[in-house]
């Protein structure tokens, strides 16, 4: 059976604006099918739903590039586990998928059609199948974590100290997934914001989104003592190893967590290159860590925290968004850069970076949320 992109690819293309009414087919039919698959998903849908579309279009847009695809379906197989996910599975929700599919690509559909989605299909359950197998025999499907420290540091911004039951790995710069016993199979994603610690203990920033059950949640319910779920560790952001190149890091709001991650890494690392990092928020109070950024610069003169407010007319620092401040510097084209923030943000950034000459494997984003 060989892979045929392409035409994955193209008629892939004619379900994404009905991306809608596809993902509740898909689900309509998955536990139409398969009524016990039910309960292993939330109440509401409509994340589950975005989150599928996410993952399906990395995978078809990835059916190119092997090695990306085998370590995307790893990281989505591992993350699996944690839901219950078991072999079976994969045939009930890859005969919902096919049937979405060739309804939903009606019009370009044919026998090789089904023939190239049949064969992506399942090389890509069996990558993730198969590295959960592999996950299963040294590492849980999920942690449980106490909750060692809790700080509001602004309205609705929360600072949480969490140590997990036993050695939850991660490298600086990728996000877990966390449930509160609150919301039971609401799982959220977050950045961890301090570098791996001989302790274990993991910080995540939150800010309570209004009708956001699970980062309400964790920043007006939840106390020192109570109990998370967390997921195994993923994403690609990863510091910068043994590059010598200088550092930008651009963090829009609570997207300051894998940022200060990565420069905890690069201070633990011992190499001494220059770390600018523009840290943004709307107001002067809502730069919630600042004074440990400070503290941090304080210790390390290699480092530069430029505090940047965006919606609050006198404040005495610098003013504006960050990817109109960040093009007031003379020049960042031999940098490293990181991003972390709104999408909006981020993508205006990366889009002034390209102007200024960086060129995008020079360009790290996080893109949580899609596992
Ligand atoms: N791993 C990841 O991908 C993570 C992502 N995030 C994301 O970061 C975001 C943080 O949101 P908030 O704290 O509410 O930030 P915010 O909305 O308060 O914005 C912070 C700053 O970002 C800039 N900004 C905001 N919107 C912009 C736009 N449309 N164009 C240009 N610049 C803009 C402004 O300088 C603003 O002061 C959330 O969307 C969250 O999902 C947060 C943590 C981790």
């Amino acid at each position: 059976m060989s892979l045929n992109p392409r035409l994955v690819k193209e008629s892939f293309s004619v379900i994404e604006p009905v991306a809608d009414k596809a993902a509740a087919y898909f689900y309509g039919r998955l536990f139409a099918e398969n009524p016990h698959l039910r309960g292993m998903f939330p109440p509401a849908m409509d994340l589950q739903r975005d989150r599928l579309f996410g993952a399906l279009t990395r995978i078809v847009w990835s059916l190119d590039s092997p090695d990306g695809l085998a370590s995307y379906l790893g990281q989505l197989g591992r993350d699996h586990r944690k839901y219950g996910v078991v072999a079976a599975h994969y045939t009930a929700v890859g005969n919902a998928l096919l049937a979405t599919a060739r309804r939903f690509a009606a019009e370009v559909w044919t026998a090789e059609v089904e023939a190239a989605w049949v064969a992506a299909y399942t090389v890509a359950a069996d990558l993730m199948s198969k590295a959960a197998e592999a996950d299963s025999e040294f590492s849980p499907a999920w942690w449980l974590a106490e909750v060692v420290d809790h700080e509001l540091r602004a309205e609705d911004i929360a600072v949480l100290t969490l140590r997990p039951n036993q050695h939850l790995p991660y490298t600086a710069g990728q996000h877990i997934t966390v449930q509160t016993p609150r919301w039971p199979r609401v799982w959220r994603s977050y950045s961890v914001a301090n570098a791996p610690r001989e302790d274990g203990v993991i910080r995540l920033h939150v800010r309570a989104l209004t009708g956001g059950w699970v980062s309400t949640s964790l920043v007006r319910h939840t106390r020192v003592g109570d109990t998370l779920m967390l997921g195994p560790a993923v994403g690609g952001m990863v510091p910068p190893g043994d590059n010598v190149r200088d550092v930008l890091c651009v963090a829009g709001g609570t997207g300051l967590a894998p940022l200060k991650a990565i420069v905890e890494d690069i201070i633990t690392s011992g190499r001494r290159i220059n770390v600018h990092l523009l840290y943004g928020a709307r107001t002067s109070g809502e730069l919630y860590d600042l004074s440990d950024l400070v503290r941090m610069e304080a210790a390390h003169p290699w480092l530069r925290v430029i505090p940047v407010v965006s919606d609050q007319p006198f404040f005495e620092g610098l003013r504006g968004m960050l990817p109109e401040v960040m093009s007031r510097f003379p020049s960042w084209a031999d940098h490293e850069v990181y991003l972390c923030g709104p999408t909006d943000m981020v993508n205006e950034t990366v889009r002034r970076l390209q102007e200024a000459g960086v060129p995008l494997s020079r360009i790290h984003r996080d893109t949580a949320a899609e596992l």
